[in-house]
């Protein structure tokens, strides 16, 4: 019997989804029907997170209560600050994320019930709370206070705001809340389908969003926005960004923040991305990381364009971030702070008629063998 291996699943469809709709070939990415660059344009974080939990778009009242709701779920629990502040110092930020949210869980009386009313109750909390708990492990690293959430600013603004103590002005707000409405979901990567495949076996939502924190941290998925900044560190100049990629390549390495499971051309999301790289660099002067990148993303496209592998989301953004003055070792959070409303809406879609996620192996081991005593070996 000759059996087919799906090598990373690659192509396998396990469920449907009504929220997100992928074209990689032509670069076409929707939610619940509705193109990314109409969300990025014309919607918020807040809105996009209540549609997808929804599956629909919310009307007037819906969105103004949700948008309470988040503001009145801000604070965390001084013990978790507390927990947050003892992190021992040098810890990366996503380590320090995926504790602290497993540890949220222990002060929620409904953490461990796992109806589609409990899953949905503790999302819109988590999504508030990861704003805090990010903003509150940036400050306890460098030895300050976390600020205290403010009321009267966006989910986006808030969290600049307690990220930095400083107001941001209407633009930084704006700009920083597209990026998240950017990376809020994005089909079955990775996260997600770790999310599910945890929830698939009736765990809790904590549990499951843990898992996907730590599948996103690593650098074939979110990680890669901090790699992709740390390779323009490497680079260090506009002038050295062609031949350093070039040798890269012809050493069979790979690129950061290029290539995609899914898409074979750009990513949609790195056109809008670009595009506010490009206007941030235009009224600042052109940073020297957007200079780099353009020249990379020139070699990369020239090179390997033919084979699928364009910019993808994490390209452009760190470029974007830094120019809000966040530092690197944020934007892997960062992208936790937005993919939250994908992985909890994802995780509720799928539990709605869930099945427990247990692919299989060919078993390529030996066969036949009899046990040998530790003395005999
Ligand atoms: C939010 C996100 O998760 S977006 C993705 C973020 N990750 C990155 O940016 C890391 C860099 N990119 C990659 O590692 C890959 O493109 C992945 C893991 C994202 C997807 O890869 P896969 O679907 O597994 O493609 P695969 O690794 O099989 O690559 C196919 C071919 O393209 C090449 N390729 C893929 N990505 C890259 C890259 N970043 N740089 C150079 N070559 C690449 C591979 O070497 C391979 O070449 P070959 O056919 O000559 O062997
Ligand atoms: O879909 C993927 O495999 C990775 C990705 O771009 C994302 O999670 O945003």
């Amino acid at each position: 019997m000759t059996t087919t291996i799906a090598k990373g699943l690659e192509g396998v469809l396990f469920t449907e989804s009504k929220l997100t709709f992928i074209n990689g070939t032509e670069g076409i990415l929707t939610h619940l029907g509705i193109p990314i660059q109409e969300w990025a344009e014309n919607s918020t974080f807040e809105e996009l997170s209540l549609a997808l939990l929804l599956g629909r778009l919310p009307n007037a009242q819906e969105l103004a209560e949700f948008d309470a709701d988040l503001k009145a779920n801000r604070e965390i629990p001084g013990e978790l600050v507390e927990v947050i502040k003892a992190f021992p110092r040098g810890v990366h930020p996503m380590q320090a994320l995926r504790t602290a949210v497993s540890h949220l869980g222990l002060f929620d009386p409904q953490a461990e019930e796992t109806s589609e009313a409990a899953r949905t109750a503790i999302s819109r909390r988590m999504i508030a709370q990861f704003a805090t708990i990010i903003a509150a492990i940036n400050r306890a690293q460098e030895g300050q206070e976390p600020v205290a959430p403010r009321l009267d600013l966006t989910h986006a603004g808030n969290f600049l705001y307690m990220l930095t103590g400083q107001e941001p002005t209407a633009e930084q707000a704006r700009l920083f809340d597209i990026a998240l409405v950017l990376h809020a979901d994005h089909g079955m990567n990775a996260s997600t389908f770790t999310a599910i495949a945890t929830a698939s076996t009736l765990s809790d939502q904590y549990s499951a969003i843990v898992s996907a924190i730590g599948a996103l941290k690593g650098p074939l998925h979110g990680g890669a926005n901090e790699a992709v900044m740390d390779m323009l560190d490497e680079i260090g100049t506009p002038d050295k960004a062609a031949s350093y990629i070039t040798d890269k390549l012809d050493r069979k390495e790979k690129v950061m923040g290029v290539g995609h499971r899914v898409y074979k051309y750009f990513d949609p999301r790195s056109r809008v991305l670009r595009d506010y790289a490009a206007h941030v660099a235009e009224k600042q002067g052109k940073s020297h990381y957007y200079q780099i990148l353009e020249t990379i993303e020139k070699t990369v496209v020239d090179r390997l364009g033919s084979k699928g592998i364009y910019p993808n989301v994490d390209f452009y953004s760190g470029t974007v971030y830094s120019d809000l003055g966040i530092q690197k070792a944020y934007f892997t959070p960062i992208f936790a702070l937005a993919r939250i409303s994908g992985w909890c809406a994802s995780v509720i879609e799928y539990e709605r008629d869930n099945r427990l996620l247990r692919p299989d192996a060919e078993y390529t081991g030996a066969t036949n063998q009899h046990y040998v005593q530790l003395q005999d070996r």
